[in-house]
């Protein structure tokens, strides 16, 4: 297992596959962001090659997103040939696509999707992704990914505009068995004006699950707060700024379309470029690329600046 400086384990890699988007979310960070070139550079044969070499190095649990991943047509490959050397592929989507798309998924291997649902109210849902699309297909497509066997997690980033939802978003999830991310909005890639106006605390919320939860656990990854509510589904709190906890246990490498691993989320540089060695097939290269980013990686926030 590879360690970083900090001994912080590395087992995971959040791949961004593509920067496209179909929606325009008022608090969106593109996060696959280098400034330098947003070109799809890597193919599925390349993905399937880094998780083979990835899991010598005991890097098993791949998240794949974007943009918008579904808007790739060759995701599902990317999945299957990500599948075949891991432990777990999960993929996190707007799911505006799902309907369509979840018995191909399924048949690729896909273990689990976050989907986000940060309203149930067309009016909120519109005006929070900039968009016409009615929450109502997202549901649809929910539907396909369960009954084609994918475990589900709704992603619900809390706002002042969709706060008073939250109880809605847990009798729904409630109804499906589907586990929920409540997420606090960060600065990241969010306009400053809409930061200061939708950023509300998570306080509220999680009082309320102090109160209605039967069990509260820590998770392994991130350190992130677990409520198991009596309907059975499991609620997990992300702080994602300022949190050092959150950075105490961060145990993923991030890749970027065009194969450039990021070792944080809110750090632009420094990147390591790993394409050319998986587009030659060079073990040796890939290895050496990774332990490179993994011995550069450090805690975000921690204690003195948090
Ligand atoms: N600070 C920080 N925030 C993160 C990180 N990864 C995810 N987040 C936040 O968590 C939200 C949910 O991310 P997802 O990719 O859907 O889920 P995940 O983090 O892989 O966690 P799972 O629910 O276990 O799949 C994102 O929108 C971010 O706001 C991270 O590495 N650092
Ligand atoms: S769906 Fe995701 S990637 Fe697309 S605009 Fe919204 S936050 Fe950004
Ligand atoms: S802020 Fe950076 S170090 Fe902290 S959890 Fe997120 S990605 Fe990891």
């Amino acid at each position: 297992m590879l360690r970083d400086g900090f001994g912080r384990e590395v087992d995971s890699f959040r791949i961004v596959v593509t920067m496209r988007c179909n929606y325009n979310c008022i608090f969106c960070h593109r996060e696959g962001l280098t400034g330098l070139d947003r070109a799809e550079v890597l193919t599925p044969d390349d993905y399937r090659y880094l998780a083979y070499v990835s899991r010598k190095l005991g890097i098993v649990y791949f998240k794949i997103t974007g943009g918008e991943p579904l808007l790739r047509r060759d995701t599902p490959d990317i999945i299957k040939g990500v599948r075949e050397y891991s432990k777990e592929v999960s993929l996190t989507t707007n799911g505006y696509f799902l309907k369509n798309l979840a018995g191909k998924l399924a048949d690729a291997g896909l273990d689990r999707l976050n989907v986000s649902v940060h309203s149930l109210n067309d009016e909120v849902y519109q005006a929070i992704t900039r968009t016409r699309g009615s929450v109502k297909l997202i549901l649809e497509g929910i539907e396909q990914a369960l009954e084609h066997g994918i475990k589900v997690k709704l992603n619900f980033l809390a706002m002042k505009i969709n706060l008073g939802e939250f109880e809605k978003i847990i009798e729904y999830a409630s109804s499906k068995g589907v586990d929920v991310n409540v997420i606090e909005l960060i600065p990241l890639g969010t306009p400053h004006h809409v930061y200061l106006e939708q950023r509300t605390s998570l306080d509220p919320i999680i009082e309320k699950l102090h109160r209605i939860s039967s069990n509260i656990t820590i998770s392994n990854f991130q350190n992130r707060p677990i409520y198991t509510l009596p309907s059975g589904i499991k609620v997990n709190v992300i702080k994602g700024y300022g949190n050092p906890d959150l950075c105490a246990r961060c145990t993923r490498l991030r890749l970027t379309p065009e194969g450039w691993i990021k070792t944080c989320i809110f750090l632009e540089e420094p990147f390591v470029d790993i394409s050319k060695e998986l587009k030659n097939k060079d073990e040796y290269g890939v290895v050496e690329k990774i332990k490179k980013a993994v011995s550069i990686r450090k805690p975000y926030f921690t204690r003195g600046r948090s």
